[in-house]
């Protein structure tokens, strides 16, 4: 095969692919040479052709065979011009003095502080949170990086940052020669400023680049912040292609961080993704249960009556949080006046709690919710507007409203600019049938419905 019949084929590549995936991924490639029915691609990095070697082999290859069918396998790598100019930074900073440049980087490299208590034998497991735990629990072992990035994502207050702090906790304590820097996206973005206003972009880019472990918390923190998101970028291209473990947390998955660019959002999708799932009741007891054991340190005596645990583990469903906070707060009530903490304490200590936990959502806050998801006015959800754009995110609001309060259909139609019930049984149809069969509605209502909850 010669570099213009590769040109040709890329070009029908590009009618396969799509424009993005062509863009990111096909047209940085450059044909090399076919020996001994291995066809060589020049990549610009080598996480770029593990990328293209995993997603779209086959297909190139498929389109190779059709000029050469003497090609059985394809190769990707980066050629050693590449490396050749890469690679020189390391011997001239050897030569240079070495005080400064070692000590300017470690200097700042301060992982933001960890919270002693949330380790993994502080972390209970159940059904919602199994895999979370299992992939968290195979990246603290330290051992050869087998998915990267690992990404964890769930609602507020499910435990991505408790899960976070243990793996860098046993990574510590595992192998402690291990460069783990653990810190949340605002505090990459802070660093990431202070390094351009006091002009020491190069620095942070050594400290960044010089970690064996990379951990950011709730990295939708920098969707929208563009030139912290292209520097995130650089600097997770270059983690992975020294084979550096990364673990990243967000509250939703990639694909949905809103206002993030795609080549991110497809570098975060191209390890492993779990997320944790909302607790169920199960969950929710054993949470409290080994939360008492904690208590006690502090409350010797803690009497807690039969019943009260498993009331707390119905009532308060939202998040963890607020279980725990409930919790805590009902320990120092009870310790203070002196009291066991049964279930009249509970209902009097707690009322607020309780009350918010059986909160009623409403018409308007659904409406609210679902045109911000979608982002249009809520004045185009309720107004007349047929567009497909508004009338998709105004029948998931009608179901959403149907489902999740008491309201009738009549009564729903009318806070939809006075639409009729038919009108409005009709979209709660639509969307049922359509949670079946598109993905994404069935995503987009899980998300909102967790939202609402929340
Ligand atoms: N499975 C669990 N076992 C024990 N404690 C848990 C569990 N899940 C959550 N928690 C506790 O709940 C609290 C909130 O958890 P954490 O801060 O990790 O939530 P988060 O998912 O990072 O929330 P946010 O979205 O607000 O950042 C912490 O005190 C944590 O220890």
């Amino acid at each position: 095969m010669t570099k213009e019949q590769w040109g040709q084929l890329q070009q029908r590549l590009l009618k396969t692919v799509g424009q993005n995936n062509y863009k990111n991924w096909i047209e940085p490639i450059e044909f090399g040479s076919t020996q001994d029915g291995v066809a060589t691609f020049e990549v610009p990095t080598n996480f770029l052709g593990n990328y293209v070697s995993q997603n779209f082999a086959d297909l190139i290859l498929h389109e190779v065979r059709q000029e050469d069918p003497a090609v059985r396998r394809l190769r990707f790598a980066v050629p050693s011009h590449v490396n050749a100019t890469t690679k020189p930074a390391r011997p001239a900073q050897a030569t240079a003095p070495r005080a400064p440049a070692e000590k300017t980087p470690r200097s700042t490299l301060s992982t933001a502080p960890l919270d002693a208590r949330f380790t993994f034998d502080n972390f209970i497991v159940g059904k919602p949170n199994e895999l979370a735990h299992a992939a968290a629990k195979r990246v603290a072992e330290g051992g050869p990086v087998t998915f990267n990035p690992l990404f964890l994502y769930g609602g507020v207050g499910l435990g991505k940052t408790h899960l976070m702090h243990a793996i860098a906790h046993e990574l510590r304590l595992r192998r402690p020669e291990m460069n783990v820097l653990y810190l949340s996206a605002e505090q990459f973005m802070y660093r990431f400023v202070q390094a351009l206003r006091d002009r020491k972009m190069m620095d942070f880019k050594e400290i960044f680049r010089s970690v064996d472990v990379l951990m950011v918390d709730d990295v939708q923190f920098i969707a929208g912040k563009g030139s912290t998101q292209e520097e995130f970028f650089h600097t997770f291209n270059a983690l992975v292609d020294q084979n550096k473990q990364i673990i990243i947390s967000g509250d939703r998955a990639p694909g949905e961080i809103k206002d993030m660019e795609e080549r991110v959002k497809s570098r975060l999708q191209c390890g492993l993704v779990v997320d944790l799932h909302p607790t169920d009741y199960e969950l929710r007891l054993g949470i409290l249960q080994s939360k008492v054991e904690q208590q006690r340190k502090n409350y010797p005596g803690l009497d807690i009556s039969d019943g009260v645990l498993e009331f707390l583990a119905h009532r308060i469903s939202t998040n963890v949080r607020v279980l725990e906070g409930a919790l805590t707060r009902l320990c120092a009530f009870a310790s203070l006046v002196g009291r066991e903490i049964d279930m009249e304490l509970t209902q009097d200590c707690l009322s607020d709690v309780l009350r918010a936990s059986e909160r009623k959502i409403t018409v308007e806050e659904i409406q609210r919710k679902v045109s911000d998801h979608y982002n249009i006015r809520l004045s185009d959800m309720i107004g007349p507007k047929r567009l497909r754009s508004y009338a998709r995110p105004r029948q998931v609001a009608m179901y959403l409203s149907k489902k999740m309060t008491s309201r009738s259909l009549p009564e729903i139609g009318r806070r939809f600019g006075g639409r009729d019930h038919t009108t409005v049984m009709h979209g709660v149809k639509r969307i049922e049938e359509l949670k079946i069969q598109d993905g994404q509605i069935a995503e987009d209502l899980e998300l909102l419905r967790r939202a609402l909850e929340e």
